[in-house]
């Protein structure tokens, strides 16, 4: 299969789909690799360091999509590529659709097969192609978070840790799955005064079980998170629903609650997020105060560290991508249930359910597809 690895365009988003050792890889197994030239500079790769591995180098996007028959990416694509997508081409990222109607039709327009990574998923419900971004965005939440509580950047002006005779400050977790518990670990480590909240009880016994003493956990419904809002100095958003658009936790009537200077960071925003004022912002400008109460809603919270995030996305990525390429998409999808719950929208058909139904579009099944 000929395989094309874009350069990214989104806002200093400097992850790349494929490592060097990547496309050795997927070169052994004889398959073709292009990359556009500096695709992996961000993240520390050379165009020199893709050829001696055997891959070649494109000078331009336009010419990466003109070629491959799978594309490779990080990022959901963005305006500018939207015409560059070929029919039957198949597209191998981050999608996040139920976010964005524009992107969903502009993709059944193309007639291309999106294969998303967010919604790839284990039979223990886990998605295998989210977790290492999840793992590196819980912990951004707090370095961010903390950032973001000093006071020339808008904040309350707490010392996350607190000091001897000085409280910590309190962090407010909703959602207690990969990035909540990253985001735990990190902001307990800090010595903060921490409680995640979460609707699965079994998941509250055992963060009860595995956290330290700094952490606790709660029951998720409005009546608690109302209870909590006006006494914690970082909230940070963590919940999701599979491949669907996020259930607003905080709305706007509760910002009023919270004290000027509470910092959200709601990581939650590229599936549109679970406060209700976010809107996605970038790395440029990543913070925006409504009533007081400051928000970061980056949606590519990875991006800013790309040398750690490459390589984990991509250790998790490649055996999907080898299967992709060795077998072709519906082969491949046939024969590893994960994958195929990865398909989203194919030739112009929405196939994945909570992408249709959050628009109100039609969907069908996924099998009719694969037969
Ligand atoms: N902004 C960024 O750069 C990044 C964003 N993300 C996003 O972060 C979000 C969370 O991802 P993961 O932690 O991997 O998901 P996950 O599936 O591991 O955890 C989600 C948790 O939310 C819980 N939940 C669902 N409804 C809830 C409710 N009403 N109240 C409280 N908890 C609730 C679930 O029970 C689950 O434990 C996703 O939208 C993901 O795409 C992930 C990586 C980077
Ligand atoms: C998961 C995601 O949206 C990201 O890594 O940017
Ligand atoms: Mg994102």
């Amino acid at each position: 299969m000929i395989i094309g690895v874009p350069k990214e365009i989104k806002n200093n988003e400097n992850r790349v789909a494929l490592t060097p050792a990547g496309a050795q890889e997927l070169l052994k197994a004889g398959h073709t690799v292009y990359v556009q030239s500096t695709a992996g500079l961000g993240s520390g790769f050379e165009d020199a360091e893709y050829v001696s591995a055997g891959a070649s180098i494109l000078p331009t996007i336009e010419e990466v999509y003109d070629i491959a028959e799978m594309i490779m990416k990080v990022k959901e694509p963005i305006e500018a590529e939207y015409p560059l997508i070929k029919e039957n081409q198949l597209v191998f990222t981050y999608f996040h659709f139920a976010s964005y109607e524009p992107l969903t039709k502009a993709m059944v327009e193309s007639k291309s097969v999106c294969l998303a990574y967010e919604t790839v998923e284990k039979a223990d419900r886990s998605l295998p192609l989210l977790v290492p971004m999840s793992e590196v965005a819980g912990r951004m939440a707090i370095q961010e978070g903390a950032k973001y509580l000093e006071k020339p950047l808008k904040g309350r002006g707490i010392l996350l840790g607190g000091v001897p005779g000085v409280r910590p400050a309190k962090v407010l977790i909703l959602g207690g799955g990969v990035v909540g518990t990253n985001a735990a670990k990190i902001a307990a480590g800090m010595g903060a005064d921490v409680t995640i909240m979460d609707i699965n009880l079994p998941r509250l016994r055992y963060l009860d079980d595995v956290m330290p003493a700094n952490v606790n956990t709660f029951m998720s419904n409005e009546y608690n998170i109302r209870e909590l809002i006006g006494t914690h100095d970082l909230i940070v958003g963590a919940v999701l629903i599979p491949g669907a658009k996020a259930p607003h936790l905080i709305t706007k009537d509760m910002l009023k609650d919270m004290r000027p200077g509470t910092v959200l960071v709601d990581v939650a925003v590229d599936q549109g997020g679970c406060i209700e004022t976010c809107k996605p912002t970038t790395h440029q400008d990543p913070t925006y105060v409504i009533d007081d109460v400051l928000h970061y809603c980056v949606a590519n919270m990875p991006g800013a560290v790309p040398y750690t995030s490459t390589l984990a996305l991509t250790n998790a990525t490649l055996p999907y991508a080898l299967q992709l390429a060795n077998k072709g998409w519906q082969k491949a999808c046939k024969e590893n249930l994960e994958l195929k719950l990865g398909l989203n929208i194919i030739k112009g058909e929405i196939v994945y359910q909570a992408v249709g139904e959050a628009f109100n579009l039609p969907y069908t099944s996924v099998d009719n597809f694969l037969n």
